[in-house]
């Protein structure tokens, strides 16, 4: 009887078959797919309909599978849009030709229920050929939870027609799958049996099967150390009836709806997806498990499954491994850009310990379902890789808390440089064990737990590279301390040394001795000072000490050195002279005349002058005071010498001569004022040469030139240089008398030189270094000496 419903199912089939080419769906509908084809292809998108149309995908172990055998076209895929409300094809009455082509798959109405649709056993269009129907039992027998052989119940007993022919190569084929695995599998055989008239109870026609299932077990071929066992030992049997679906339809409906429960309720007695049913694949892995067991059984290779399910495990771990990698490496490239910046990531260790659970309690949710061995051998292997990672991290935070380290060590000592702090090495030390506890600290806390991260290399480097700062830092300023306490003591007697030179002429030694002392002791008083907090050694200190008063010592014997040269020299000598030849007792300036002993006061001046030499011959100051002062042990003649005999004479001849032109203006000043021309003889000029007078006013040559000269007086007298080219010539004259009178007297008399006046150059003095290096008059060393 056909009712409107079977008249759309009709319809539906109808313009179903036309699209069954469609390995996605008979109706566009993407909720199912034809897993295995005719060409025992396996399905491209089993795990894109998992993830994006079914959403199982992350349901872990929280899905089952049933599938359904039996022969062709007794109505399996009708059950199943019915219980389930799959859309999978159903024959066309009319044709009456096989519509379920290789195996179907679908999932059960808002459920977790995937639903296989086989083909129809001993299916005409397949012939006799069994290969098709061994592989899909032995496929769906790996993967489902629930087989549902479909029967009628007028096939009960009937070999063939009650597909015991199939159910003995699912008993064969679960020999093969299950008997390798630890831990007995077991599968639920749910056997609906349609067409249920009711003459015969359930109860005998479960009787019937299960004999007949039992005595089946018992012939197929075992291995030995199985052949006492039991169906029921892998296999659970459940019974249950149909009646006609075409007849009794509304009977058939609520029975449909009865079952049903069997399937979604989990609280019915009959519920059929019992725990030791499951097959223990992830829903994340079941494209890939379904895939390789589908590979291995279509290409004849042994099924081994705890192979297949090791292989899944490593295969699903490390997927699963590398997906949360992933999401874990653009999780942490935020931080990589601070640290190469330089920056120090506060709380790394937080962070990134956050950061490794989350992605580890990702890992475990997922891998924790597959092998425990190869989960737990891959978490190792997860967790080494995400340590890896992030060890560069760690080791950029190293660097930059290094660099921070040093570079906080070395603002603080340069702020205690900048300050002449009086403690710098204690402000060393304590900053030097406040940038290494930093270093420890931060490193520590960045680590992450369960690593063995050292960072001792990190820790030594930047001990070395304090030290090595510290170390120069306090030479530096122990160097630049002693540099300012010789200034000091250059100052101080700079301050005194030339004063007194130019001013003192008795004790001018003592003074400048004592001047030395007590620079010196200055000097070596506030470097001890300053140095007090530096941690020196004694041996240190006593050899900085004997520098400064070395150094101090040069400082004196320079300063010495610069008031004594030639010219200063000669500057004194000839101020003492001048003080006794040219000015009297007054101070006033001497006017010479006929009367003055010239010569007594010349030689007066001389002699106290010549005397003055010899204070600056050499340094006047004991030897052992001297070294009292520097500490100097080895002290030579030489040292103390200012002015060598070589020097002497050269300052004595410059010296002579000038004063020989003092003395000879002294004597011609003399004669100027006593030499006037008498009147009588100027009256008598006037008399005699009056006619020569008039001759040169009558000669107009003469008259040009007298005219031209007084031209030439008057010019020069109104410019003002009247008197000096008066002056000028006067020179001239007196040089040309002078070396003319030399020149004479050269002839007739050897050269004299007053030897009681010049006997203390003659000594034997060595040359000073210092006053060799400074000297650089330019005397001319040929110059004679004038015997006065
Ligand atoms: N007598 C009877 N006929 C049924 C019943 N259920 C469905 N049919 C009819 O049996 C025919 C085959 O139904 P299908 O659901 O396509 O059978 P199938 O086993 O899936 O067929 P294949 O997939 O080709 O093996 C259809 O014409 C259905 O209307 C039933 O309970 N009893």
């Amino acid at each position: 009887m056909l009712t409107t419903e079977n008249f759309e199912e009709v319809n539906q089939v109808e313009s179903a078959n036309t699209k069954l080419k469609n390995p996605v769906s008979v109706d566009g509908n993407t909720s199912q797919i034809q897993i295995v084809d005719e060409n025992k292809q396996f399905t491209k998108i089993l795990s894109e309909s998992m993830k994006n149309v079914w959403g199982l995908e992350q349901n872990g172990f929280n899905y089952h599978i049933l599938s359904i055998f039996g022969s062709q076209s007794t109505g399996k895929s009708t059950l199943l849009n019915k219980l389930f409300n799959t859309k999978f094809q159903v024959m066309n009455e009319k044709s009456r030709q096989q519509t379920t082509k290789g195996i179907w798959i679908s999932q059960g109405e808002n459920s977790n229920l995937l639903i296989l649709d086989v083909e129809g056993t001993d299916g005409r269009e397949r012939g006799e050929e069994q290969e098709f129907e061994r592989k899909s039992a032995l496929f769906t027998l790996a993967i489902s939870e629930v087989l549902v052989i479909n029967i009628w119940e007028n096939m009960v007993g009937l070999y063939q027609g009650a597909n015991m022919g199939l159910l003995k190569t699912v008993f064969e084929v679960n020999m093969q799958l299950f008997l390798q695995q630890q831990g007995k599998i077991k599968t639920l055989l749910l056997f609906v049996i349609r067409d249920f008239t009711a003459r015969t109870p359930l109860s005998n026609l479960s009787e019937v099967l299960t004999n007949e299932l039992n005595k089946m077990w018992k012939d197929i071929s075992k291995p030995e150390e199985y052949s006492e066992s039991n169906l029921s030992d892998y296999f659970d049997l459940m019974f249950t009836t149909l009646p006609h679906k075409i007849y009794l339809p509304e009977q058939f409906e609520n029975e449909v709806l009865q079952l049903k429960e069997r399937f979604y309720n989990t609280e019915d007695p009959n519920y059929v997806f019992k725990p030791k049913y499951h097959r223990g694949i992830p829903a994340d892995g079941f494209s890939s498990y379904a895939e390789n067991i589908w590979d291995q059984v279509a290409y004849n290779h042994d099924l081994d499954i705890p192979t297949q399910q090791q292989l899944l495990a490593e295969y699903r771990c490390d997927e699963i491994a590398k997906a949360i990698i992933d999401e874990f490496q653009i999780d942490i490239t935020k931080y990589k850009e601070k640290l190469e910046d330089g920056e120090i990531l506060e709380d790394m260790g937080k962070i990134f310990n956050e950061v490794r659970d989350r992605s580890l309690e990702l890992y475990d949710h997922s891998a924790g379902r597959y092998r425990k061995e190869v989960y737990n051998r891959k978490r190792i292997e997860f967790i080494e890789k995400m340590n890896t990672y992030l060890h560069v991290y760690y080791l950029l935070q190293l660097r930059n808390v290094e660099k921070k380290a040093y570079a906080d060590f070395k603002n603080k000592i340069t702020e205690a440089i900048k300050d002449d702090s009086l403690y710098f090495v204690e402000i060393l030390e304590k900053q030097k064990s406040k940038s290494i506890e930093f270093f420890n600290q931060v490193a520590e806390d960045s680590k992450l737990i369960d690593t063995n991260w050292v960072f001792t290399d990190h820790l030594s480097q930047l001990t070395k590279e304090i030290n090595e700062y510290g170390k120069i830092t306090k030479d530096q300023q122990l160097n630049k301390i002693k540099k300012n306490s010789e200034k000091n003591t250059f100052n101080l007697l700079a301050a005194s040394v030339p004063q007194k030179m130019n001013n003192v002429r008795d004790h001018l030694w003592d003074e400048l001795g004592n001047d030395l002392e007590k620079a010196l002791t200055n000097s070596i008083e506030s470097y001890k000072t300053l140095i007090n907090g530096y941690d020196c050694t004694d041996e240190e200190i006593n050899d900085n000490v004997k520098s400064i008063r070395k150094n101090g010592w040069n400082a004196f014997c320079n300063l010495v050195a610069e008031e004594t040269t030639d010219n200063i020299i000669l500057v004194h000598l000839r101020e003492k002279f001048e003080e006794i030849f040219r000015y009297d007792k007054s101070g006033l300036p001497r006017i010479w005349n006929n009367n003055d002993d010239i010569d007594s006061f010349f030689k007066k001046a001389k002699d106290e002058a010549l005397a003055l030499i010899s204070l600056f011959t050499f340094i006047d100051i004991s030897e052992q005071k001297i070294r009292k002062i520097t500490g100097i042990e080895e002290l030579q003649k030489e040292d103390l010498t200012i002015i060598d005999a070589d020097r002497s004479k050269k300052i004595l001849n410059k010296f002579l001569r000038d004063i020989e032109l003092q003395y000879i203006d002294a004597k011609r000043s003399v004669v100027r004022t006593t030499s006037k021309v008498p009147p009588w003889f100027i009256i008598l000029t006037m008399a005699l040469g009056y006619n020569e007078f008039l001759s040169i006013l009558k000669n107009p040559i003469y008259l040009i030139g007298i005219v031209l000269i007084s031209v030439f007086i008057y010019v020069l007298y109104i410019t003002n240089l009247l008197k000096p080219v008066i002056h000028v010539g006067q020179v001239i004259v007196q040089d040309i008398l002078l070396q003319l009178k030399a020149k004479t007297e050269k002839k007739h008399k050897t050269n004299k030189v007053d030897t009681d006046n010049i006997s203390y150059f003659d000594e034997d003095i060595p040359l000073s270094k210092l006053n060799r290096r400074k000297n650089k008059n330019n005397f001319d060393s040929n110059a004679t000496l004038v015997n006065f």
